[in-house]
């Protein structure tokens, strides 16, 4: 297996602050990756490192097996797209014309603008100069440069925060179809429902540390108490467990057709966090 993110015993301090503490995880080419965790947990700042904006105190960050910060190599910057809150966009030049620039930086065609802009939703606007745009637009324009070089690798640091469900859903295709053609992602969110639709596995960070990662099915198996919530025609409400005494409580009731409505009491991600952590995702 490719491991494109491979972190160990990585540790950040600020000043007197520890921002990380022995975070350690792998990420394999093809898979989207998040990075889930309240503000000020440490996500942004592993972005920063494992793209070579910010120096670690401690610890090993290789990105395609070699050290991080050699991605500030010129020949290495075009195998990765960061999307951050800090969009150093041309604010006096159009959408378009931001594209086109970084589009020439990077030797890419006209069809690769166009092809950004459709990704984001934003042709028909494309005239619009930056200094016009809304908050949401902003994000949608970094993001189509973060992913207009189709990069190996993708960094995407809370990529909808500022989007409508509309957008947002536009972006989650366009994201999946990114990375049924190679991309890897990893993104950072606090938006559990977000990390459920889009990634593959995730991490629980919290406080600078790695709770908990797996898939999000694999987590809620480890974390489920595997229920059942029985609703009664009646109105009565009964919560089984999955077993035989159970089971055969289940089979008479719905032989005597006294069912109502029957559901999994499957926890969310947002559930499993605070299960371990004891402290909400946002
Ligand atoms: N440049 C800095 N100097 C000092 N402390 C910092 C610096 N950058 C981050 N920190 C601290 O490190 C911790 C982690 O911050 P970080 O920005 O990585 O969190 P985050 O999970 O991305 O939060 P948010 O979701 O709010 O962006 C916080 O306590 C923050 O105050």
């Amino acid at each position: 297996m490719n491991a494109v993110i491979e972190v160990q015993h990585l540790k950040k301090i600020f000043q007197k602050e520890t921002a990380l503490q022995d975070v350690s995880f792998k990420i394999q080419k093809g898979e989207i990756f998040g990075f889930l965790g309240p503000s000020g947990s440490g996500k942004t700042t592993t972005i920063k490192i494992l793209t070579a904006q910010t120096d670690k105190t401690d610890g090993d960050v290789l990105l395609f097996g070699r050290p991080a910060n050699e991605m500030k190599k010129s020949q290495n910057r075009k195998r990765f797209g960061i999307l951050t809150d800090n969009s150093g966009l041309y604010t006096r030049l159009s959408i378009e014309e931001n594209l086109l620039l970084y589009s020439d930086l990077y030797q890419l065609s006209k069809t690769a603008v166009k092809e950004a802009l459709d990704f984001v939703n934003l042709y028909t606007e494309r005239k619009k100069k930056v200094s016009q745009l809304s908050k949401g637009m902003i994000q949608r324009v970094t993001l189509a440069r973060a992913i207009m070089h189709k990069p190996d690798l993708l960094f995407l640091d809370e990529p909808t925060s500022a989007l409508d469900p509309v957008n947002t859903q536009h972006i989650y295709n366009g994201l999946r179809k990114l990375n049924e053609m190679g991309t890897t992602i990893f993104l950072t969110t606090h938006d559990m429902s977000e990390a459920e639709i889009l990634c593959d596995r995730v991490a629980f960070l919290h406080k600078g540390k790695i709770r908990a990662m797996g898939s999000p099915k694999e987590l809620k198996k480890k974390f489920g108490d595997e229920s059942i919530t029985v609703e009664l025609k009646n109105g009565e409400v009964a919560v089984i467990q999955n077993g035989s005494e159970d089971a055969s409580k289940l089979y008479e009731w719905m032989q005597s057709n006294e069912v109502s409505r029957i559901y999994t009491n499957e926890p969310t991600l947002g559930d499993i966090f605070m299960q371990i952590t004891g402290s909400d995702l946002v």
